[in-house]
């Protein structure tokens, strides 16, 4: 499992490009016939990749958390990012369409996946047991965001939103870019009472989102290529630009989980 400490605003203001990628960009997560995990500091969330391949996938428990099972004391949001798969959670089969999510509530035991799945794994610690549940890629709230005038036309799924199904920490979605349009989040946002992660897909291959993170007034960017996740202080902007349309999936623990309780960042005040 990757460790990635927090770091204060004042440090990342005076990071190169190596430095804000190995502290806050996610590469590599998703591997034929592995789990791959990363631990980050920022509200102990962790993220993952998993992609079974020829044999269904049983979910490992990192050493590092010195628990017997990843959920003894956690919740996970589990969306995916492949075609429709199974998911056996302690014996329990749910079928996962693409863009489906299965929450799985904290005590779960025994995790396994099927191929053709390709499963990003989000998850926060929890303080009581909630139902797993299966939530599906229509299901949620939908919000249509943005404008053509402002090339940020999108479709914002709420699937973990404290609605139907109740979550400790975890809020959790998936954004979609229409075609043509380019910037996710902008104006942007902070809420400095949880962290977010965001996990970008449907990147062409020769293209690129420009994510740009810090504090407003202290911008810096990272240069994002398909199946990477981006690390988001709660102190820090997450917005993106593309060279193309593509997708994210967003997740946030902390405190609150009203969605709407941002600390707007104008774009006449970003730096
Ligand atoms: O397109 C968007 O705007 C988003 O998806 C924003 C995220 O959901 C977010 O930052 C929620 O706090
Ligand atoms: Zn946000």
């Amino acid at each position: 499992m990757q460790n990635r400490y927090a770091c204060a605003p004042e440090h990342v203001a005076t990071m190169r490009t190596s430095e804000l990628r190995e502290r806050f960009l996610v590469e590599d997560l998703f591997v034929s016939g592995e789990a791959r995990f990363t631990y980050s500091h920022y509200d102990r969330v962790i993220m993952a990749g998993i992609v079974p391949g020829d044999a269904p996938l049983t979910l490992p428990t990192p050493e590092e958390l010195h628990t017997e099972h990843l959920l003894d004391r956690r919740e996970a949001g589990i969306v995916n990012i492949g075609q429709e798969a199974e998911v056996t959670v302690d014996s329990v089969t749910y079928t996962v369409p693409r863009e489906g999510l299965l929450y799985v509530g904290r005590g779960a035991r025994e995790i396994v996946f099927s191929a053709p799945g390709r499963f990003y794994l989000y998850s926060a610690p929890a303080h009581t047991a909630y139902p797993t549940k299966l939530v599906g890629p229509d299901e949620g709230n939908v919000l249509d965001l943005g404008e053509q005038e402002t090339s940020n036309k999108r479709k914002l799924r709420q699937l973990l939103y404290n609605g139907d199904v109740k979550t400790c920490q975890i809020m959790m979605g998936v954004t979609r870019l229409e075609a043509g349009s380019m910037w996710n989040t902008m104006p942007a946002h902070t809420h400095d009472r949880r962290m977010e992660s965001y996990l970008y897909f449907d990147v062409a291959d020769d293209a690129r989102v420009i994510h740009l993170m810090g504090e407003p007034s202290e911008t810096r960017h990272l240069v994002v290529a398909n199946e990477q996740g981006v690390i988001s202080p709660s102190w820090s902007i997450h917005s993106g630009v593309g060279t193309r349309a593509y997708a994210f999936i967003w997740a946030m623990a902390g405190e609150n989980q009203a969605f709407d309780d941002m600390d707007a960042a104008p774009v006449t005040g970003l730096r």
